[in-house]
């Protein structure tokens, strides 16, 4: 596996900046493709399997994908994964007014990572959760909702941490250590 470039599909540029940073020197060297993949409507794990076996069918060949969600927890977990339409139509101001009624302003990120060996074999998930609270806007708005997701006991916003300070706690560093553990079996 550790001579072999693994091939990440995705859209996301700061998503790959953060993977490959978190990855680091662990030996897993990514290489990544843009291919424009229908999401379907379902569960994270649903919609997380569904995207990698239609990247896979697509590259003819093992690929990961990534999918990240953003719970509120007075929602029961939507936005979840559709929060990219809810970021895109609303913005930052508007995913704070959505919990206007609630008092419960929790939320957690969840990151799920598929790993598929090729068509016709059933992706594997690897999630990683961080628990916080949805808070007015707060620092450099570089990606995505980071600037209104402040992570529990740090009192910053990810958009207010260095990136290796996110990337220390992430719900994308989560699943990465549980993926790296998976890929270096192979
Ligand atoms: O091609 P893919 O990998 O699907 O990339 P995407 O940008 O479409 O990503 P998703 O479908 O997973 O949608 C997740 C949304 O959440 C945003 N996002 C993802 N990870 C984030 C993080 O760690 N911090 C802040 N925003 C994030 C991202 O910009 C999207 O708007
Ligand atoms: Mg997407």
């Amino acid at each position: 596996m550790s001579d072999k470039k693994l091939i990440f599909v995705t859209g996301n540029a700061m998503k790959l900046q953060e993977v490959r940073a978190i990855l680091g020197q662990s030996g897993i060297d990514i290489n990544s493709k843009d291919l424009d993949i229908p999401e379907l409507q379902g569960s994270t794990q649903e919609i997380a399997r569904e995207k990698c076996r239609r990247a896979a069918d697509l590259l003819q060949g093992p690929c990961i994908t990534e999918d990240t969600a953003l719970c509120y927890e007075a929602l029961n977990g939507l936005p979840g994964p559709y929060i990219k339409y809810f970021l895109k139509e609303c913005g930052l101001d508007g995913l704070n007014k959505i919990l206007a009624g609630f008092e419960n302003k929790n939320a957690w990120a969840l990151c799920t990572f598929a790993y598929s060996a090729g068509p016709g074999t059933e992706p594997i998930l690897f999630e990683g959760r961080t628990d916080g609270k949805i808070v007015p806007a707060r620092g450099q708005g570089k990606f995505g909702w980071n600037p209104i997701f402040e992570a529990d006991g740090t009192g910053k916003t990810f958009a207010e941490m260095s990136e290796d300070e996110k990337n220390a706690i992430s719900h994308r560093f989560r699943a990465l250590e549980k993926l790296k553990v998976h890929l270096q079996s192979l």
